[in-house]
């Protein structure tokens, strides 16, 4: 249902206002009112998506503080006060920009949260990450209606910039003493669809490393057999490359225990170099991503890359665009007084678990490096892996179960008994 407010309207945004559909849930009603804000990288409206998180807060009672961790990146945090305030507190982070998209690709407007006969949801950030953001709020509305309170703090982050790498959003806000007075405890930030029945549990992630290859090579005549070429080169670093490459895509490939976060990847994303046709270039360039599980030895891995690299001939060097090195992973032994509460919560839902590193980067990469456990979880089962792509949707009915089990689930990490550092 659409509203036309008219010009010089106090209340008019500039976008069409919707109201509640009577027959809709209202939790999903404000799920698509949140998508339809234009977040979106590279310009994404921040300013009012920090209004929409301040309205939330007011009407669930929720204290709300802002911090600017950049000019115009503010990181929004909602905190429910535990009735043992010094206990160490949960964190329940999302961000809150999307990546573009390609509209022409899309059957329905990506920023109008078209929802068809089945109920699913068709926009940008249906699944990464704005479901996530709206069933945390809706989980907490819920158990603060039930008259619950849980002796641990739990605080929800709203941070910018994750899809462009964090670097000024989460990775400036751990290092703030308003993230350290958070005083986390652990942590659940996004995961990923499941289209079985199960739901995946990232535990880690892969390292990223962006590496850009120079080679140097004599110059001269298009015409010639020129002696030690760059491209002669060049070929033998991206021949390395790739055979290792297409090594580990076999081992994914032959091992059914594997999955995509235990292997090594490598792509060539950019190619660079050269002036004409019949030029002979004395310097070309290849860039790598590289994405490394943490029970890779980095250091070993580097060595591996300077070997090749040194195998292609003189004038050979690699420099890097990304070099990430912690390797830190969040426990999933049942000793583990935080997995103890995250999993055995999901028993009791009788919900499937299947624990994976996550083969990209993600702000949970920042909240582990800074040592806090740190889970990837989006409660999307039976949903296709969307996140990025044309047509991305989540099913009403998918999402509103997701705010049950955030609720299940915060009601058994908020309630942790003390850990022994805690005293
Ligand atoms: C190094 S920052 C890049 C972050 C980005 N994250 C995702 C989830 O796509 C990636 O893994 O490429
Ligand atoms: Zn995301
Ligand atoms: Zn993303």
């Amino acid at each position: 249902m659409d509203i036309m407010l008219p010009e010089g309207d106090p209340e008019r945004t500039g976008e069409k206002v919707r109201v509640q559909d009577p027959g809709e849930h209202p939790s999903v009603t404000l799920f698509r009112e949140y998508l339809r804000l234009k977040t979106v990288q590279p310009e994404p409206n921040y300013d009012v998506a920090v209004r929409f998180l301040e309205r939330i807060a007011a009407e669930l009672g929720l204290g709300c503080q802002k911090v600017e961790v950049f000019p115009g990146r503010v990181v929004t945090i909602m905190t429910w006060q535990g009735t043992d305030p010094q206990l160490r507190s949960i964190l329940l982070n999302s961000h809150t920009d999307v990546v573009p998209v390609f509209e022409e690709h899309w059957t329905h407007n990506p920023f109008e949260a078209f929802k068809d006969s089945q109920g699913n949801i068709y926009a940008r950030g249906a699944q990464d990450m704005k479901c996530v953001s709206i069933q945390y709020i809706e989980a907490i509305r819920r158990l603060k209606a039930e008259g619950k309170r849980f002796p641990r703090t739990v605080h929800m982050t709203f941070v910018p910039d994750e899809e462009v790498g964090g670097c000024k959003g989460m990775e400036l806000f751990v290092k703030r003493p308003e993230f350290q007075a958070l005083n986390v405890g652990f942590t659940l930030d996004e995961g990923l669809a499941n289209p079985t029945d199960a739901f995946t549990v990232f535990y880690g992630e892969k390292c990223v490393w962006w590496i850009k290859v120079k080679c140097e090579g004599n110059p001269g005549h298009g015409s010639q057999f020129i002696e030690n070429t760059a491209a002669e080169k060049l070929n033998r670093v991206i021949t390395s490359l790739l055979q290792f490459r297409e090594s580990e895509k076999q081992r994914l490939k032959c091992d059914e225990h594997l999955t995509l976060g235990d292997v090594t990847s490598i792509n060539m994303t950019m190619l660079s170099g050269g002036v004409s046709f019949n030029v002979v270039p004395s310097e070309l360039s290849a860039a790598f991503d590289i994405r490394i599980p943490p029970t890779v030895n980095l250091q070993a891995f580097e060595e591996q890359l300077t070997v090749w690299c040194r195998a292609a001939g003189e004038g050979v060097t690699y420099k890097f665009y990304q070099k990430y090195m912690d390797q830190t992973v969040t426990c999933t032994e049942e000793s583990d007084p935080w997995w103890k509460a995250f999993s055995g919560a999901c028993r009791d839902m009788h919900m499937t678990l299947k624990c994976e590193i996550f083969p990209a980067a993600t702000d949970s990469r920042f909240i582990r490096a800074a040592g806090h456990p740190a889970l990837g979880f989006s409660p999307m089962n039976h949903t296709p892996v969307l996140l990025h792509d044309h047509n991305e949707y989540l099913n009403e009915q998918v999402f509103l179960r997701g705010i049950e089990i955030y609720a299940c689930l915060l009601t058994s990490l908020a309630s942790v008994p003390p850990l022994p550092v805690e005293g």
